[in-house]
């Protein structure tokens, strides 16, 4: 009777584990929305008043989700990023694999600055997706739209139809009205449901078929069930990314603005955004004017590095946090 060994079995008796595959979540949104908060809370499960504005930080954090520990990355972006920082702000979206945008409800610029920023996400995700592979499917890049301080009724500028209206017009996999303040359960079912929607698309890339999904049935029915049906909506990949998704095969085959005209403002931009591999450095500035919402988005500097370095959580704990800090106040992070 002969015992075999796998060579990877051999390697974790020898202490050799394999690094753990790490999921990369950047919050994004205006200044003073919660960021900070909302990722602070989630890390401490502490809601803590204020924190140094417009320093981007990389937290590194491993907890058990769905009954499997994740490696999260969290990056906490600057609301207000000085000019010379719009390109990594752009860096930063390509580094990521899921979004929280976030706005606030008492606050309608910061709704409005979402349009902007889904605008950003889509535009560097896409030219990521064309200049890649197209053998590896299109990759569905879940971004979750989060209005913030429920709590501050008195001061509601933005109502919760409002918000679950703009997910739907912006293509956000789903909404979340919450409060970090008051509910640390609001704030996990966010970063959870950011997880579980990355989970299924990367696992079937081409999610989003003509009319809807073809992912397993019962995975896509755990990812899409709202947390919390008093505070979550969730929803299915939108028309505009079915619309997406030809585009990008027209755009591949050379034929430029191939989709249809159907549609709001928003599909328009969009639309003609794709196809743009072969002028996009010729008219980037265009575009970005046309990202702005008030046309005043400065021109692109020199390609940042890519992706970002993070901080990295050693594995053995179950619950471990390190933090990383960058931004005018620290060198390495
Ligand atoms: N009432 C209330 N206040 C909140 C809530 N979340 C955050 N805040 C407050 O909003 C302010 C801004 O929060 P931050 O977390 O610093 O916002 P930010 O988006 O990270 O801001 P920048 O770092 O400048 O981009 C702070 O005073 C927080 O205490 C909430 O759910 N309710």
């Amino acid at each position: 009777m002969s015992t075999s060994t796998s060579p990877k079995s051999s390697l974790a008796k020898l202490g050799f584990y394999p690094k753990p595959k790490t999921f990369k979540v950047m919050v994004l949104g205006q200044a003073g929305v919660g960021k900070s908060a909302l990722v602070v809370r989630f890390i401490t499960r502490r809601f803590i008043g204020e924190y140094d504005p417009n320093l981007e930080k990389v937290y590194a954090f491993q907890t058990i989700i769905d009954n499997e520990m994740v490696y999260f990355e969290v990056l906490d972006s600057a609301g207000d990023p000085h000019e010379s920082e719009y390109s990594n702000l752009e860096s930063n979206i390509r580094w990521a694999e899921a979004f929280i945008l976030m706005y606030s409800v008492t606050d309608q610029c910061s709704f409005d600055e979402c349009h902007r920023l889904k605008f950003l996400i889509n535009y560097n995700k896409r030219r990521r997706r064309l200049t890649s592979s197209m053998k590896e499917g299109i990759l569905e890049v879940p971004v979750v739209l989060v209005g913030n301080k429920a709590d501050l009724a008195g001061d509601r500028m933005v109502s919760t139809e409002e918000g679950h209206r703009r997910s739907k017009d912006i293509g956000c996999v789903c909404f979340h009205e919450i409060s970090v303040r008051e509910s640390i359960e609001q704030v996990w079912s966010v970063f959870r449901d950011a997880r579980r929607f990355w989970r299924v698309s990367s696992k079937s890339p081409r999610l989003r078929a003509a009319d809807g999904c073809d992912a397993h049935p019962a995975a896509l029915a755990r990812a899409l069930a709202p947390a919390d049906p008093k505070h979550s909506f969730c929803r299915r990949w939108t028309e505009i990314d079915v619309d997406e998704e030809q585009e990008e095969l027209a755009g591949a085959a050379g034929v430029v603005g191939a989709a249809g005209g159907a549609g709001g403002a928003w599909r328009s931009d969009s639309t003609s955004s794709s196809g743009r591999e072969g002028d996009e450095a010729g008219e980037g500035d265009t575009f970005r004017a046309r990202a702005s919402t008030d046309s005043r988005l400065p021109p692109r500097p020199a390609r940042a590095r890519h992706p970002p370095p993070t901080a990295r959580a050693p594995a053995p704990a179950s619950r471990r946090m390190s933090v990383a800090m960058r931004g005018n106040n620290a060198s390495t992070y």
